[in-house]
């Protein structure tokens, strides 16, 4: 609920009332139409999104892009401001970065080329490093909060979340684990709420694979089961969660070539229905590909 003036404005108001109340609807494009439309205009910008999926799905490709688009002026989706992007396993792609930089103007055609090319994207990327939990938590609690609170960035990346928690705790039902975690997550919610701010966490995803057996189906194929990392007690500091799939090798075969073989999927999001679409990744970054947006039943249990 909100008050303003004399009257009272509940939450289905705002939600309504799009054109008055545009910070309450205000997103960050993904830099792709067909992707902002699944999301309904792109990432909210109070709370955590994981974004969720197998090694090579395109996560980190999908987070550099949102870095870029996070630069751009707001009628074109962005923040006009620049991102931190902290690295806690592998180191910060600089080179990919720079090719995504030099290809904008083919990826974002709607953007007239003059506010593209007056976009000093590499100013604007501030890069950390953080291999440990407390060195995590150091820099959720000291360094982001005066960049996103000098305006300077109006988007967090941490790519990945799980790989500090994987070497340092025993097992992933340890008290201590739990309460790291729960302090990473309200840390973090707390700066995307304070400073309207997008966190976007790249997560793991750990896969059961289990033998089909008596199932019908091509000899060699395997069903798997893939569940992000790091359980329930990360799952419940999230707004949202996304999970970027790319078809498996053994399923390439199977795959007809007209199939598109990465599919991102919204797992759960309070203003979202479960859905999906598939997309490309190519030199000029992510792009959702047209007309394969579809309502998703495989994920509606979730
Ligand atoms: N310049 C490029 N041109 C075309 N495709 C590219 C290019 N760079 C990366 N890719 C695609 O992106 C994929 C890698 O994506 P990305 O690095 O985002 O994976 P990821 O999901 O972050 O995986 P991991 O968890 O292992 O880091 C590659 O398999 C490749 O298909």
């Amino acid at each position: 609920m909100h008050l303003q003036g004399s009257s009272v404005l509940t939450a289905l108001h705002l939600h309504q009332q799009k054109e008055k109340f545009p910070a309450q609807h205000q997103r960050l494009s993904l830099g792709c139409p067909v992707l902002d439309r699944l999301l309904r205009g792109g990432l909210p910008l109070d709370g955590i999104t994981e974004l969720a999926g197998r090694s090579s799905a395109g996560k980190t490709q999908l987070a550099l892009q949102l870095c870029l688009a996070v630069q751009f002026p707001r009628q074109h989706g962005g923040l006009e401001a620049g991102a931190v992007y902290v690295c806690t396993e592998d180191v910060f792609p600089s080179k990919r970065l720079q090719q995504l930089m030099s290809q904008q103007q083919h990826l974002r055609r709607e953007v007239p080329e003059e506010v593209v090319r007056k976009i000093r994207f590499g100013n604007q990327i501030f890069i950390e490093h953080a291999a440990d939990v407390d060195t995590l938590l150091e820099c959720v609690s000291k360094k982001l909060p005066v960049l996103l609170s000098r305006g300077m960035a109006r988007l967090v990346v941490i790519d990945s979340v799980a790989a500090p928690f994987r070497c340092e705790f025993d097992g992933p039902a340890s008290a201590p684990r739990a309460r790291c975690l729960q302090a990473l997550g309200a840390a973090l919610r707390q700066l995307s709420c304070t400073f309207q701010s997008p966190v976007l966490c790249i997560n793991q995803v750990t896969e059961a694979v289990e033998e089909r057996g008596e199932a019908p189906g091509p000899p060699g194929l395997w069903d798997e089961r893939t569940s992000p990392a790091l359980g329930i007690t990360w799952s419940n500091q999230l707004l949202m969660r996304l999970m970027a799939d790319r078809h498996h090798p053994t399923e390439a075969v199977l795959t007809p070539p007209s199939h598109p073989a990465r599919t991102l999927r919204v797992i759960f999001a309070p203003h979202l229905p479960p859905s999906s679409c598939s997309y490309t990744v190519n030199a000029e970054g992510v792009r959702g590909t047209p007309e394969t947006e579809a309502a998703d039943p495989a994920t509606a249990e979730h």
